[in-house]
């Protein structure tokens, strides 16, 4: 098979990260319950993914004592996405995810990891971070430091200022071919609660991994004054 029908050939899956529970968003159930103009943060961004139509198959990660609210949360998609519990941490969350996928997704398959808590993630990104995987292998959504970046061995003192221009934020997406997040996470299989994002992970098994443009819209909901910023860019339709 030749190197164009090999990429035209090429699966595309997603896995949507929500198994976390939202201790710092401090609410009585997981952040991605939570609703922003009548959407929970999780259908919000099913749907988003779903309409796309740049994937062959949705993972959606969910922790496991939700996995019947997740179920009935996206009832209206329930042909289209797969719905498996997560682990203690994320990584373990991804891994189970990764692994579910080992099930029919072939080596060169692009397998794009994004966080559940990301919602206003554009178009752009999600398809730059396709286009540059099947290119490159591993690539990471990041955004450069705007502020200045001091380093403190103590949190008290500073030490140094680090150059800013060198310095990249990583969001998400992560996306990588399915052999080489499989085979990265297997060889760590002992020590995914070290790591904090699945990059690190690739990163540790000697891959070259490649930066994708994000965007400071991308970012992570942590607590709840994130949501306040969702809710305008949502009702606005700036994303
Ligand atoms: N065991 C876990 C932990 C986190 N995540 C996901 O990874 C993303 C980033 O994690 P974070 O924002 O830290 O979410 P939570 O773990 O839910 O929040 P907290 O750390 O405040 O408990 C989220 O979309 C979250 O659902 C996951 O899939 N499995
Ligand atoms: C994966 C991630 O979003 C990249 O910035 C981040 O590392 C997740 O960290 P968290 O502590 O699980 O929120």
């Amino acid at each position: 098979m030749s190197n164009s029908e090999k990429i035209k050939d090429t699966k595309v899956f997603a896995l949507l990260m929500f198994g976390g529970i939202g201790s710092r968003f401090g609410w009585e159930k997981p952040k991605q319950f939570y609703k922003i103009s009548n959407r929970t943060i999780v259908e919000y961004l099913v749907d988003k993914f779903v309409n796309l139509e740049l994937f062959d198959r949705i993972v959606v990660v969910s922790p496991e004592k939700y996995i019947e609210e997740t179920k009935k949360e996206l009832e209206n998609f329930k042909d289209k996405v797969y719905i498996i519990p997560g682990g203690d941490t994320r990584e373990h969350s991804v891994w189970n995810g990764v692994s579910f996928l080992g099930t029919f997704a072939k080596e060169d398959d692009i397998v794009l990891i994004h966080d559940g808590a990301r919602p206003l993630v554009s178009k752009e990104i999600i398809s730059h971070n396709i286009e540059y995987a099947k290119k490159f292998g591993a690539v990471v959504t990041a955004i450069n430091a705007t502020d200045t970046v001091g380093y403190s061995e103590d949190g008290v003192k500073i030490d140094e200022i680090v150059p800013r221009s060198k310095i990249f934020l990583h969001q998400t997406p992560q996306t990588f071919k399915h052999k080489i997040i499989k085979s990265s996470m297997e060889s760590e299989i002992e020590n995914l609660h070290l790591f904090s994002d699945d990059a690190s992970i690739v990163l540790a098994n000697g891959y070259e991994i490649y930066y994708v443009q994000g965007s400071r819209l991308n970012f992570k909901i942590t607590s709840q004054e994130d949501i306040a910023l969702v809710k305008l860019f949502i009702e606005n339709r700036i994303y």
